[in-house]
């Protein structure tokens, strides 16, 4: 275990979420090192790999999303699963349960958590809880589309199990989380 001593923390952005500089010395194994980190406060968020086992399609998003964007690498519209940040004091399967009705407008109730994990140890606070969950049309109750009034413009994507396949195999899901969801999927023998 190691022991760490915080010399200097910095808030270098505080608008969404905080972003803090640290400055902070490390011992472990008798020895001790100065290390200097950037770190990311993002909240925990839920994903889920939302699934109609009768009709045999998945439905995912596509957004808009400005990393994307930046980075060059087209297309910029990206294919996810449906996820979001975890309100306070929120538990993770009610705030998946309340997203998938905001971005895809199912009300479902059928859900299973399949892992969960920090999604970039190195500098974000991140940690995201992984669903699957049972979506069928009888329980449409709104267009989706995420929250308008907050910039989010989803649109829904459905494909059969084997264009989810195809899709995952060729690379075209390049979001981490989705790419998670669908091994899962594919290794415990659902897609
Ligand atoms: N003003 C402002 N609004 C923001 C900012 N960042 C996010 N928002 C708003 O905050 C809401 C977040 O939507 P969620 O559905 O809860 O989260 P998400 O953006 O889909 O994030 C999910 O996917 C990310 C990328 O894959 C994950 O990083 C994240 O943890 C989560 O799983 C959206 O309404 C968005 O407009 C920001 O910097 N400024
Ligand atoms: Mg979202």
């Amino acid at each position: 275990m190691a022991e760490i001593k915080i010399i200097k923390q910095e808030t270098l952005s505080d608008k969404k979420y905080r972003l803090d500089f640290f400055e902070f010395e490390k011992t472990q194994n008798g020895k001790t090192e100065k290390q200097q980190r950037e770190i990311y406060f993002r909240p925990s968020a839920a994903a889920i790999l939302l699934f109609d086992p009768e009709r045999k399609t998945v439905l995912l998003t596509r957004q808009f999303r400005l990393p994307v964007h930046l980075s060059h690498k087209k297309p910029d519209m990206i294919i996810e699963a449906c996820a979001g940040v975890i309100d306070d004091g929120e538990f993770p399967e009610h705030a998946i349960v309340r997203e998938v009705e905001e971005e895809t407008g199912y009300r479902i109730s059928e859900i299973r958590q399949v892992a969960e994990g920090f999604t970039s140890p190195a500098s974000f606070m991140e940690y995201v809880y992984f669903f699957t969950g049972i979506y069928s049309s009888d329980m449409r109750v709104n267009e989706g589309g995420g929250k308008k009034d907050e910039g989010e413009d989803i649109e829904l994507v459905e494909v059969s199990f084997s264009e989810a396949r195809r899709m995952l195999e060729a690379g075209e899901i390049r979001d981490v989380k989705t790419i998670l969801l669908l091994q899962h999927a594919a290794l415990t023998g659902l897609l």
